[in-house]
């Protein structure tokens, strides 16, 4: 089977659209020339002068609080070497971006033509002023522990090489735990450590802090064993030299071994030294990108093994993600002058520990799992636990305040706790979470419009991430032509050309439409020239079982592509019409918008039926509504049909669904400010948290606020989703992009999911 062609994918990952993965974004009005007479000459003079009064200000007036800068000089970048400081650009933006989505820390990156320690330690040190921190990345050994120790004892904010550190911190957390579920004691394994540079170094400290026994670790470099006897060795790794003389090769050392840690370079390890090793082995294989040992190669070895990996499409990602970001946000939240030993042992134990807690079904769902606990498969938490921030952010601040080192104090831990919470915003984990839904249990989506270079990306890519099974509609030889000139892997994908003669279901489905449609005027000849249309087709095979979802639209008007649909499958049982819905992803978290796409002018009844469409569906993406019937007015503030309608709709809707949260008319502004909503209307039912879901007078004001939003505000606009058909078809804007594509299949396939639970459900009620 041809592979699809990851390596471009990633490649055009970084190049399209705004080259790179981060930017810089104000945080101040800068709207007006007074915002900006503040923002720059003369207003910021006033900070600057407090500042100068004060160093410590700086804090206060400034992004240093926040600003960790990722700083790296290419030598020993992931498992790839020492490929230079532009290459390992895009690495040190990875890690900007991760700071930034797990722990709100923004990350200036900087890549140095810097070798030596003191070229590198002098520019290090000059940047003091900016940063809050300075997280040091893939410099190689032993370089990178002198330009650590010296930068540490020459800078008062924190610094810490995370190959070294956060490796440590993470991989003594899954040791830990591991030997715990293997019945191992840590003073009495015997471990084997390959790679013998910055991470493996450090690493090997951390777990002798831990328990294990010095004359039980042996460790290789690239040139074999160390031993005392090697005259290529510095004094940092003479420590780790051995003295034992019965073995001279790794696969000698793995003979008996309980631990093996791999922190060199990928495929250096074979099954058969596996086998060799002690009952209920422990391989923390942790290169990257490319392991010591392939996962599945390992695991056939041994059925009593625990097997972990750097990389995330594994169980046991030890990766030391799962710390930086949480480590360096307790750091800077109590302004630490330094990440100490005490700080580190804290956060291995929050992590440890966090691992033995039940797991959060959010959690399950994010990764495509359903019951995720203590175990083999499970020696540490996920990168997407949320819990990571609370537990080891406040763990790491605790432990800085205990030995002396913060400068800020943290007294109301519960307020803390709170304040970690917030920080994570919700707006890609609800796309995150929706994906995670759709893999749990993807269906067949038929592309009437398989035909377009878009569409078949955009199925190559749900095909691959196992959100959906695609069916491709349209004329055989140009879809191939198509798939052929991209280098897509849709050799094995179904492709149907609805032309007459050349499908088997043609007669059947125009036999179909013309029962349906005889007296609405349509003849026999008319049905089957209808059935060639694929919206027609594509319409039939989700009516007749044949497919779960119909996705079309990208190349035709709204209208032409949800006829069909409508003629064929018709809106749901005990529901009166259809809407369109948008999930917004704002800057402010996630909103839903309706009705934006169908109903011109609804009356007050069909708002209420609009509303409880959309009500329901925004709980089946997980999320509580909390809705908002929004106009010019607040509470009957102004008069005019407009606003009478919206009051009307709600009292309907506190009568019929007392349980809904909703209210209005009410104006955006309120609706989305809840301590503006409370000072001014204590009364409203909305009070306590901001609308969610936004229901729209008319499709006018619908259909103009959200293109707005996605234009000028920089939302993402999910859909539009539409709501009351009776099997899931879903119609793209004209000209959406492939990721648009993408998340609307999401979308179509957990609505096929849900019409199947439901379906289910009618089904027992009337046995
Ligand atoms: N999972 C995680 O969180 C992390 C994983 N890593 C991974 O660990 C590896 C090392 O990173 P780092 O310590 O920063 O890099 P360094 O360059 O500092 O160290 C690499 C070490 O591996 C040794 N080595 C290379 N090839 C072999 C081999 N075939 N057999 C034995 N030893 C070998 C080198 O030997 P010599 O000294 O003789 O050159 C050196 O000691 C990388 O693959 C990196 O991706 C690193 C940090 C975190
Ligand atoms: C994960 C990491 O930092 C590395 O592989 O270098
Ligand atoms: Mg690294």
């Amino acid at each position: 089977m041809k592979k699809p062609n990851r390596k471009q994918d990633a490649l055009d990952y970084h190049a399209k659209g705004r080259p790179g993965k981060i930017q810089v974004v104000p945080t101040k009005p800068t709207n007006s020339q007074r915002d900006l007479t503040m923002a720059y000459s003369p207003g910021v003079a006033e900070p600057c002068l407090r500042i100068a009064d004060n160093t410590e200000d700086v804090y206060k007036y400034t992004a240093k609080g926040n600003l960790v800068a990722v700083i790296s000089n290419g030598t020993a970048v992931l498992g790839l070497g020492n490929i230079g400081p532009e290459a390992s650009k895009p690495v040190m933006e990875g890690k900007g971006l991760l700071f930034k989505i797990y722990a709100d820390i923004d990350v200036f990156d900087l890549e140095l033509n810097a070798k030596s320690v003191d070229d590198f330690v002098n520019i290090v040190k000059a940047l003091e002023p900016t940063f809050g921190g300075v997280n040091l990345e893939d410099i190689s050994a032993p370089t990178c522990f002198e330009i650590e120790r010296r930068l540490k004892a020459e800078m008062n904010i924190p610094v810490m090489h995370d190959d070294q550190h956060g490796t440590a911190i993470i991989s003594g957390a899954a040791l830990m735990n591991a030997c715990q579920i293997q019945g191992k004691k840590l003073d009495k394994i015997k471990m084997v450590v390959n790679g013998a540079g910055a991470a493996a170094i450090s690493c090997s400290k951390m777990y002798l802090s831990l328990g294990v026994k010095k004359e039980n670790l042996v460790m290789f470099d690239i040139n074999g064993l160390l031993t005392p006897d090697r005259t290529d060795l510095d004094d940092i790794r003479l420590e780790f030299a051995t003295n034992r003389t019965d073995i001279k090769t790794l696969a000698e050392a793995m003979k008996g071994a309980d631990v093996f840690v791999g922190l060199s370079a990928g495929n250096v390890v074979t099954p058969d030294m596996l086998k060799a090793m002690a009952k209920n082995p422990i391989v923390f294989a942790m290169a990257n990108p490319e392991p010591e040992i392939n996962y599945d190669l390992a695991v056939a070895a041994r059925k009593d093994i625990i097997m972990a990996t750097g990389r995330s499409d594994f169980p046991n990602q030890v990766n030391n993600v799962l710390g930086f970001p949480y480590i360096f946000r307790g750091a800077l939240d109590v302004r630490a002058t330094a990440i100490n030993e005490e700080m580190k042992i804290a956060a291995v134990h929050a992590i440890a520990e966090m691992a033995k807690k039940p797991v959060p079904e959010e959690v399950n769902l994010a990764y495509n799992l359903t019951n995720l606990k203590f175990g083999k498969d499970y020696i540490i938490p996920k990168p997407m636990d949320q819990r990571l921030i609370t537990e080891v952010s406040a763990a790491v601040a605790k432990a800085a305040i205990e030995s002396g080192v913060a400068r800020a104090v943290i007294t109301d831990w519960d307020a803390y706790a709170e304040e970690l919470r917030n920080r994570l915003g919700g707006n890609d984990k609800v796309l995150r979470n929706l994906t995670s839904k759709a893999k749990q249990n993807p269906k067949r989506v038929v592309f009437a419009e398989a035909d377009t270079y878009k569409i078949l990306r955009a199925a190559q890519i749900v095909k691959d991430d196992g959100v959906a099974q695609p069916i491709l509609l349209g004329n055989a030889e140009k879809i191939k032509q198509i798939i052929r000139d991209n280098d897509l892997d849709l050799d094995d994908v179904q492709i149907i050309d609805p032309r007459e003669g050349k499908c088997e279901r043609f007669e059947e489905y125009a036999q179909y439409l013309y029962k349906k449609r005889q007296r609405r005027g349509i003849t026999l000849l008319e049905a089957r020239k209808a059935i060639t249309d694929r919206n027609y087709y594509g319409a039939c095979m989700v009516q007749f079982g044949e497919a779960d979802a119909l996705i079309s639209g990208l190349t035709k008007n709204y209208a032409t592509t949800i006829k069909p649909a409508l003629q064929i499958i018709g809106i749901m049982d005990g529901v009166n019409r259809v809407a369109g819905m948008y999930l917004m992803i704002t800057p402010k978290g996630p909103v839903f918008f309706g009705d934006t796409t169908v109903n011109v002018d609804p009356t007050v009844e069909e708002l209420v039926d609009i509303t409880v469409l959309i009500e329901r569906t925004v709980r089946q993406f997980s999320v509580e509504p909390r809705v908002a019937l929004l106009s010019y007015s607040n509470f009957g503030s102004n008069d005019g049909d407009v606003p009478e309608k919206s009051r009307k709709a709600v009292k309907m809707l506190h009568q019929r669904y007392p349980d809904m949260i909703v209210d209005g008319d009410v104006q955006a502004n309120f609706a989305l400010n809840a301590n503006l909503l409370a000072d001014n209307f204590p009364f409203s039912t909305l009070n306590g948290k901001p609308a969610n879901t936004l229901i729209f007078p008319n499709l006018e004001s619908g259909n103009i606020a959200y293109k707005l939003l996605q234009e000028l505000g920089g939302a993402e606009a999910v859909g539009p989703i539409l709501l009351g058909m009776k099997k899931p078809v879903h119609v793209l804007q004209l000209g959406s992009s492939v990721r648009e594509i993408v998340n609307m299949i999401t979308i179509a396939v957990i609505d096929a999911q849900e019409k199947e639970k439901t379906a289910a459900q009618t089904s027992i009620k009337r046995k």
